[in-house]
């Protein structure tokens, strides 16, 4: 992926991330996403050369970090040509991306763009979303990354009984180091009770609620018809609810239309279990019920889908996190349990690590008549130890990992798999998807929380010290942002991938 930068003659600069082999008209349709300007009225040059819609990138050797001359003008008749053809594209498109004679890459790109110019170029179209559990941690980074996004608006907040009915202002204890977004500022803070949200009209719901209100509250709004990606933990188990951590395993999105089918019988789940993972997930047309994964996991996965993809299954995986305060909530843990302390216990997050990773490294199936649709990865054994430290963001974790296949692959190949990934939310060009899903650093005393948390504004997972292990084939120290990428960050990637999906 390369980026290129689009200069128009009042000095405005547009960033676009595409990749070598788009054409110029698709470059064209991702500048019109991001500005509102109608693609067939770009034109883009570089001295004396108007770019032709047809020709690739690389055809024009457009290499990362070049910059052209942006105009906009009246389509001549060249350029209503090629709309003609991204037009066929999009019939070809039909439901499956991956079915057309373009590619599936490029079409289910062109999807995307095309998805997108109409939200973006539209910005009365944008989506309405709304935000549950809006006043904590994590809900706070969802208000802060919803504050200037393209495609959806924010336009509810829900919290518990003690904030609703009070401005959100005067309900969130504001924690983050950016200003409060004036807009959510004076939103009314809801119950998370569909019935009162009627009126706005919200397609989406990201949510960030405690588990113990999470459970009902999320699967109220997807059975009211909405869209709805969950940061608790309540549902990421459930047989019929996809857990996607965007970067690792955005193939399990697939997994939304067969929850607006009643087709599918709801899988029996063994006793004893618990009540949410029971629960009959049988949703409205539009609606959606998708899980991220919890934050310690996120990180591991995103640094092991490279490895896998790369060399096959892995066996044995053991991990030790040393995780920020952040991820306890907001107030979370006090002061005087963590200042100048280590606390080598946090409740439920060993087993999760453990059961997580392997549903995430696994497949789906969407055939499947009844029963589980998600096939966890094939003789994967996780082994997690988890502490709580004084670090306010960003979750660090030492990896041993041993692979199935034997010889296993040399150190410098899996450094060149982790540093060399590209996710497929990075090929769909997706909003909020880093540049690099994993930056690999040689720095021998790096990833440290303080430096590197923010990599790809918090986006990006970063691995240092890989290194052989003399009893596991490899060993390495990833960093994560615990509330970016680990929680709210992924919630709104999944539902932009699901949007340049179709499925929303
Ligand atoms: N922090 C992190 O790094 C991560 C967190 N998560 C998960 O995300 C979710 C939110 O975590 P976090 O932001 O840290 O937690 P916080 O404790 O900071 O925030 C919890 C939110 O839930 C609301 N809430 C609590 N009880 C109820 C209720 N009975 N009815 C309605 N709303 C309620 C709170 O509202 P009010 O302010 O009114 O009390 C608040 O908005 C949790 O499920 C957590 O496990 C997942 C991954 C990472
Ligand atoms: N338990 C994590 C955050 C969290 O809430 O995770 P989960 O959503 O899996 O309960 C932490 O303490 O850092």
């Amino acid at each position: 992926m390369i980026e290129v930068i689009c200069n128009d003659r009042l000095g405005k600069k547009v960033r676009v991330k595409c990749n070598p082999d788009d054409t110029i008209g698709v470059l064209k349709l991702l500048v019109a996403a991001q500005t509102g300007t109608k693609a067939e009225k770009i034109v883009l040059k570089k001295w004396y050369t108007i770019y032709k819609d047809h020709i690739t990138l690389e055809d024009y050797e457009i290499h990362d970090g070049m910059s052209l001359e942006m105009w906009v003008n009246v389509p001549d008749a060249e350029m209503q040509r090629e709309r003609g053809n991204l037009a066929d594209a999009r019939v070809a498109i039909g439901g499956d991306a991956g079915d057309t004679s373009c590619g599936g890459n490029q079409a289910a790109r062109l999807a995307r763009i095309i998805a997108n110019m109409s939200s973006a170029q539209a910005p009365h179209a944008r989506i309405r979303v709304g935000v549950l559990g809006a006043t904590g941690m994590v809900g706070q980074r969802f208000i802060q990354l919803l504050a200037a996004h393209p495609q959806f608006e924010l336009v509810a907040v829900g919290a518990s009984e003690r904030s609703a009915g009070k401005r959100y202002g005067d309900a969130a204890t504001w924690r983050l180091d950016t200003p409060m977004p004036a807009a959510a500022a004076a939103l009314p803070v809801r119950a998370c009770d569909p019935a009162g949200w009627a009126d706005a009209g919200v397609r989406v719901v990201f949510s960030a609620l405690d588990a113990a209100a999470a459970g009902p509250a999320e699967l109220a709004f997807a059975r009211a018809g909405a869209a709805v990606f969950s940061n608790a933990k309540n549902y990421r188990m459930h047989p019929r609810v996809p857990l996607v951590v965007p970067l690792a395993n955005a193939d399990h999105l697939a997994a939304i239309a067969l929850q607006r089918s009643a087709a599918v019988a709801p899988a029996v789940v063994a006793d004893p279990a618990p009540i949410d993972l029971a629960a009959d997930i049988t949703l409205p047309p539009g609606a959606a019920l998708v899980a991220n994964a919890n934050c310690s996991t996120t990180g591991l996965v995103v640094a092991l889908r490279p490895l896998v993809d790369a060399f096959g299954p892995l066996s044995r995986v053991a991990v030790v996190t040393m995780q920020a305060v952040s991820g306890a909530g907001y107030p979370g843990v006090p002061s005087l349990d963590i200042l100048g302390n280590v606390v080598p216990f946090i409740s439920g997050e060993e087993e999760k690590l453990e059961e997580e990773a392997a549903k995430i490294l696994g497949g789906v199936d969407v055939g499947v008549a009844a029963g589980s649709l998600f096939t966890p990865a094939p003789a994967l054994r996780v082994s997690a130890s988890c502490n709580r430290v004084a670090v306010i963001d960003g979750h660090t974790e030492s990896v041993f990992v041993e692979f199935a296949r034997r010889p296993p692959p040399s150190i410098d190949e899996i450094k060149h798999a982790l540093g060399s990934y590209v996710s497929e939310a990075q090929r769909l060009g997706v909003h909020s998807a880093p540049a690099q899903a994993i930056v690999v650093t040689e720095t021998k005393d790096r990833p440290q929380p303080r430096l590197d948390v923010n990599t790809g504004a918090g986006f990006s997972v970063v691995v240092g010290r890989v290194r052989p292990c003399n009893l596991f084939d490899v060993k390495f120290t990833l960093l994560s942002h615990n509330t970016v990428l680990g929680a709210a960050g992924s919630s709104i990637m999944n539902a932009e991938i699901a949007l340049a999906k179709g499925l929303l």
